[in-house]
């Protein structure tokens, strides 16, 4: 990604509009989802609907601060390895964020594309489906996607703050937050991940363990890296590397998003009543399904 790479002149003028917005006015609601008016337009959404996707796109799903920008530099690092060309993001790479024309721009973009989405699953663009294209989810603990979602808002300058983690944590918990309640989405999702063209993939795993990651991720798109590169794209791929390049590769935000990377950072900010209650939402919820069980709840979500 280079500095002036369409990723990053989006974001900034996402932190311009947000810089006049302030919380009460962020949201606004499309098919009963809460989207930030800063990233999103109904027009954008409508257009959306008769996007063409390739069987060859490369589609990224995850609810937001769950590591979507650790995988898309995972994946850009696979591409090089693969052709020795940069992906150089000739659009935000979030598919439901810009103008509405920009699925035509994408008509002429050569393959493979990667469109990141934060979109529940039953809001994804048909044509993913019926074309076939290769969709890797990636999940994070809910404790810990509450926590990033929280500082996200409350340290980068222009977003619009909450008054305190108690008043972030209750609306979080009411699914009133950008792109909606972390539990439905994974609802929604946990019906589809044995769906063919669909791999999961856990964010603490993938900290534990990056190399077997990386290799998992590539052998499911199809890139066949040497173990050398591999290795090469596991020292690249570190949170201490990225964080280091931040700003390079994601502009004035960057070392906001890179914040800390860390797997149980919930502790310090969750009462034991916000305990409680996330437990409570997540045996509702969650227990006893599939991707319950692949959340590893008890081993990440428990003190
Ligand atoms: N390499 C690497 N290793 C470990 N963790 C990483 C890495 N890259 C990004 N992150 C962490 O992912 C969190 C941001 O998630 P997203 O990229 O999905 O954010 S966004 O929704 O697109 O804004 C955010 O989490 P927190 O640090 O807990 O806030 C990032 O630090």
């Amino acid at each position: 990604m280079t500095a002036n790479s369409k990723f990053i002149d989006y974001i900034d003028e996402a932190l311009e509009k947000s810089k006049e917005t302030v919380l009460s006015h962020l949201f606004f609601t499309y098919q009963g989802i809460p989207y930030p008016v800063t990233m999103c337009t109904s027009e954008t959404f409508k257009a959306l609907d008769a996007f063409e996707a390739r069987s060859d796109d490369i589609v990224l799903a995850s609810y937001p601060k769950c590591g979507s920008n650790w995988i898309l530099h995972i994946i850009s690092e696979l591409m090089f390895a693969d052709s020795k060309q940069k992906y150089d993001y000739p659009e935000f790479p979030v598919l439901e964020c810009g103008d509405p024309e920009k699925y035509q721009r994408m008509k002429q973009f050569p393959s493979p594309r990667i469109l990141a989405t934060h979109l529940h699953y039953d809001k994804l663009p048909g044509s993913i489906f019926k074309n076939k294209a290769k969709i890797l989810v990636i999940f994070r603990n809910p404790k810990d996607t509450a926590v990033s979602f929280f500082h996200f808002h409350n340290d980068v300058p222009d977003i619009p703050s909450y008054g305190s983690w108690d008043d972030f944590f209750r609306q979080f918990m009411k699914g009133q937050v950008s792109w909606g309640s972390y539990f439905d989405f994974a609802i929604n999702w946990n019906k589809h991940l044995d769906d063919e063209n669909v791999m999961f993939i856990l964010y603490e795993d993938l900290r534990e363990n990056l190399a077997t990651g990386i290799k998992r991720i590539a052998e499911f798109f199809g890139f066949s890296p040497s173990g050398e590169q591999i290795q090469t794209i596991s020292a690249r791929s570190t949170f201490h590397a990225m964080r280091a390049k931040s700003q390079e590769t994601h502009g004035a935000v960057g070392p906001f998003l890179f914040r800390k990377g860390e797997v149980g950072d919930w502790k310090n900010l969750f009462s034991e009543t916000q305990n409680q209650e996330m437990d409570e939402k997540f045996k509702e919820c969650l227990a006893g399904t599939a991707l319950g069980t692949k959340l590893k709840y008890n081993s990440y979500c428990q003190p």
